[in-house]
């Protein structure tokens, strides 16, 4: 059954709704901004409404799956590893897209808030508002790779906040999951930031 239950939670995460709601607008995300088949990149190419719509179903596809099962014995100790990390996967390699899913940052909203009842994805957007502001205040906000950069420390910084907070270590295995997918999924960014960083470094020792 928690087989069945991770596969309809997957299938619910490959769902690639922005994605779609571009094509119904005759935008293919793909060539719109860093190409991520996302709800910001729907944003972009076809205005706040359908963006909106892309931010609230990619949420809701990582978070009703979880309301689902939420209260059942699956939702109890180890078993919610799996079931959590389901919608996640499914987004990030969805079989819809060939396995080229997205960066996963909305539908990881969608779990943690049906997990936690919010609280943690709450934690997660004052911690990206935060180095967000602080990012402003240095000008080194804007480009792709800062903002992947803020996405992964980001998530590290949840970390250090779930375990202050003593959430279970099943709850820090998801986490562990969560984080190894959002670096994977921001691995060209973080690459061209390190690049950068060595660069302005070389520069500034000469
Ligand atoms: O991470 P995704 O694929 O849900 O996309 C989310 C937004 O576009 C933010 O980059």
């Amino acid at each position: 059954m928690l087989l069945l239950l991770s596969a309809g939670a997957f299938l619910s995460g490959s769902l690639m709704f922005s994605y779609w709601l571009g094509l119904l607008a005759r935008k293919n995300l793909k060539d719109v901004g860093d190409g991520n088949p996302g709800a910001l990149n729907l944003w972009k190419a076809s205005g706040y409404r359908l963006g909106i719509a892309g931010i609230a179903l990619d949420f809701l596809k990582g978070y009703l799956p979880l309301m689902f099962v939420s209260g059942s014995d699956y939702a109890q100790g180890y078993s919610i590893i799996p079931l959590a990390l389901a919608p996640i996967a499914g987004h990030a390699f969805s079989p819809f897209l060939r396995g080229k899913g997205g960066k996963a940052i909305a539908v990881t909203f969608g779990v943690w808030s049906a997990l936690t009842g919010f609280e943690v994805s709450l934690a997660y957007a004052m911690i990206l508002a935060l180095m967000t502001a602080v990012a402003r205040l240095a000008r080194r906000s804007g480009s792709a790779e800062s903002d992947g950069l803020q996405v992964v420390s980001g998530m590290l910084l949840l970390f250090v906040y779930l375990y202050i907070r003593m959430f279970s270590s099943a709850m820090l295995w998801v986490w562990f999951g969560n984080f190894t997918v959002i670096v994977y999924k921001h691995r060209l960014e973080m690459r061209t930031w390190v690049k950068r960083a060595f660069m302005r470094g070389g520069e500034g020792s000469k």
